[in-house]
């Protein structure tokens, strides 16, 4: 990927601050089998924020990011956000296994109904920010999982979302190429704008990514500590050795032992 978009950002948005792109007012979630999910969950995420959640396995975040995409419809409270402008990363790139990359990519702008021909210009930009250009003829099994990861983020980008939402995309890589993606993330996130919500079992990733990071209860989730992370953007990969970012990691770690049953 371009490692130099943070400082090109031709085309980066300005931040809007004062108008959150996405907001859970109150937020409750009980599925029809009775499952009580989520209780009161209030936060919102503007453009140019990275706001990323961890909690014990089964409190409710892979819910939270339902409720915010369309998926699935809370119970309780609010959740604000334009579903046109949402973009999704899942832990799964999935990648039609009978497309090539580049026709992967265009796959949601198809969806859309979007004029391909139109949106050449937008796919090849895509491309470029993952740098998987010189790999848009490949199809997925052609590609290690980083690079489908960088597939399945590219096909997002084309639709320029005002919103982002990250489902343990990395967690299924190897610690280098899970740090490496970190950082491509980061320009990305620099160069667009967007409002990113992630979520991950790692408290490193977490801290390295985010000007937020709210940890969450044992089910159901409820917001429990939230700190602001404060490190500089573009951020190099060695602050991870920084004491300050080691102690803040030791928060989030304790917090995180609390809130397990
Ligand atoms: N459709 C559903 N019907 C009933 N219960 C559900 C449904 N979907 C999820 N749950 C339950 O809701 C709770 C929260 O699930 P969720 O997947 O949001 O947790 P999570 O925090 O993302 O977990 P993990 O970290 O393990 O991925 C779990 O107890 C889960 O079993």
């Amino acid at each position: 990927m371009n490692t130099d978009l943070t400082t090109e950002s031709p085309d980066a948005e300005t931040s809007d601050s004062d108008t959150p792109a996405l907001v859970f007012d109150d937020l409750s979630m009980t599925f029809p089998d009775g499952t009580h999910a989520l209780d009161h969950v209030s936060f919102s995420v503007s453009r140019g924020e990275f706001v990323t959640v961890v909690g014990p396995s089964g409190c409710g975040k892979s819910t939270l990011l339902r409720i915010a995409s369309g998926l699935e419809q809370n119970t309780g409270g609010l959740c604000q956000v334009d579903h046109d402008s949402i973009g999704y990363v899942f832990q799964d790139a999935t990648l039609f296994p009978w497309r090539t990359v580049r026709r992967n990519v265009e796959l949601l702008a198809e969806l859309h109904g979007l004029d391909l021909k139109g949106l050449s210009g937008k796919v090849d930009e895509s491309l470029e920010l993952v740098n998987l250009l010189e790999h848009q003829d490949k199809y997925p099994k052609q590609l290690s999982g980083g690079m489908r990861m960088r597939a399945s983020l590219a096909r997002s980008l084309v639709l320029q979302p005002d919103v982002f939402l990250f489902d343990e995309p990395f967690g299924a890589l190897d610690e280098i190429s899970r740090e490496r993606l970190n950082d491509e993330l980061l320009s990305l996130f620099k160069a667009k704008n967007f409002a990113g919500l992630f979520i991950t079992h790692s408290i490193a990733e977490a801290v390295f990514l985010s000007t937020r990071v709210l940890v969450m209860s044992a089910r159901p989730g409820r917001i429990i500590a939230d700190y602001e992370v404060p490190f500089e953007y573009p951020r190099r990969h060695d602050i991870r050795y920084l004491p300050e970012f080691a102690e803040l990691s030791g928060q989030i770690s304790h917090d995180l032992r609390g809130a397990h049953p």
